[in-house]
């Protein structure tokens, strides 16, 4: 039997050459993918998949936002794969009865109807803690260049949310010796989830968001807009607060008032209103970068080889291809950082996506073609080796 990698088609619009040459081939496996999952092809073909069984992977490789429920309903693919830009949910797959696999090669899920999947009896799969090293690394660059002074002094870190991200930027705080908080009411105490809420707010030098983005429907602790008008009051003014959660964990209108009145340093990596960003918002933050906290190399990578991972389990397939053999050496070492803090901007120049932002602002905003299209030609840091 062999194997064909039928093609790897870049746009939709190729979708309507291919189903004029698609004859349903029995043992075929359509994969509908977003065209941003990192190293699609290496992942997703008929050697890697094949494995006598799939004489023909096709994959349709659609820009995230462009995945709909006509495409769906027209390509009939057996898999779905998206990353945190699709919303996943009865909208998109109400006229479909051809998936069997979902999976999100990003942390994140709030964009996945769980419930609706599991109804449909559609396998779900997302890359749970695939970039928590690449966001604490952001956490900590952004809070080094805002306040360089934190390399010596000891200072107090606030984190909200201790799972796979919060947990990875504890481990870091505590080898530069600073002490932290951390609330997080869903798991139990310990020597990290050591604090109330308030006692984050209040006590804290720094303030990190960690959270998943939860309604009050979803969560006995819900996330949205956490951060609001009354929590920004607590805060004292000289306290730093860094979002690279999800936007909307921060009620933005109270935001956009807190720093006006406070001038407090306020670094985001994802909006509220993403992916518009509004200039009253913009142009009082100390940093604002394009939801690339987690776009190093390696995060990427492991994201695109834990839904391999997952759909070969779901196929019954040995996976054959892993991340190791795509990456470039990495010399790029934290206990070399943490003894020449001067080389900071050389392990990540966050000043440089700041500026890159801020370049596309027009007319009162950067636009959604705007952002998306730098997070789409972001050049991948590469995850520092702790
Ligand atoms: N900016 C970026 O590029 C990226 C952003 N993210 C975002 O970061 C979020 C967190 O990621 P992980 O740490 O890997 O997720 P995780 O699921 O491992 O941890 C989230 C933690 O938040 C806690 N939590 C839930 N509700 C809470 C509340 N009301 N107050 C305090 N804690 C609460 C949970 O108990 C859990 O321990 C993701 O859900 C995603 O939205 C993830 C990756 C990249
Ligand atoms: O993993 C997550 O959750 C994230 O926020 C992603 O890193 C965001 O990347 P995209 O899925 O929007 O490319």
């Amino acid at each position: 039997m062999s194997n064909v990698n039928k093609a790897s088609i870049p746009t939709a619009q190729a979708l309507d050459a291919w189903s004029n040459q698609s004859s349903e081939t029995p043992n075929s496996l359509t994969i509908i993918a977003d065209s941003n999952i990192a190293s699609l092809d290496d992942f997703f073909n008929a050697q890697t998949l094949g494995q006598e069984i799939y004489q023909t992977v096709t994959v349709i490789k659609v820009a995230g936002r462009d995945i709909d429920a006509q495409l769906l309903a027209k390509a009939q693919p057996d898999v779905l794969l998206v990353r945190s830009v699709t919303p996943v949910n009865a909208s998109l797959l109400a006229d479909n009865d051809s998936v069997r696999f979902v999976g999100s090669a990003t942390i994140g899920t709030d964009h996945i109807d769980q419930d609706y999947l599991i109804q449909r009896n559609i396998r779900f799969a997302n890359a749970a803690g695939c970039s928590k090293h690449s966001v604490a690394q952001y956490v900590l660059t952004a809070i080094l260049t805002l306040r360089p002074k934190y390399w010596q002094q000891p200072s107090t870190l606030g984190i909200i949310g201790l799972g796979n991200i919060g947990s990875t930027l504890a481990q870091y705080a505590h080898d530069l010796g600073w002490q932290v908080l951390g609330y997080d009411p869903l798991l139990p105490e310990s020597s990290i989830n050591n604090a109330s809420f308030e006692q984050v707010i209040t006590q804290s030098d720094a303030i990190s968001l960690h959270v998943p983005l939860t309604q009050q429907d979803d969560s006995d602790y819900p996330t949205w807009h956490l951060i609001d008008q009354a929590a920004l009051a607590a805060m004292p003014a000289d306290t730093l607060l860094i979002n690279s959660a999800r936007g909307p964990v921060i009620d933005a209108a109270a935001l956009t008032s807190d720093i006006a009145e406070t001038k407090r340093q306020v670094a985001l990596d994802v909006f509220e209103h993403e992916p518009q960003v509004f200039a009253p918002l913009l142009n009082q933050l100390a940093l604002a970068t394009p939801h690339i906290a987690g776009y190093t190399l390696e995060g990427k990578l492991r994201g695109t080889q834990m839904v391999y991972d997952a759909l070969c389990e779901q196929l019954a397939l040995a996976p054959t291809q892993s991340m190791h053999q795509l990456l470039p050496l990495n010399t790029y070492l934290w206990s070399e950082l943490k003894a020449h803090p001067e080389r900071l901007i050389r392990f990540y120049d966050i000043r440089q996506d700041d500026k890159d932002l801020r370049a596309k602002l027009s007319d009162g905003q950067v636009s959604g073609a705007d952002f998306d299209k730098l997070r789409r030609e972001y050049r991948l840091r590469r995850e520092w080796q702790r």
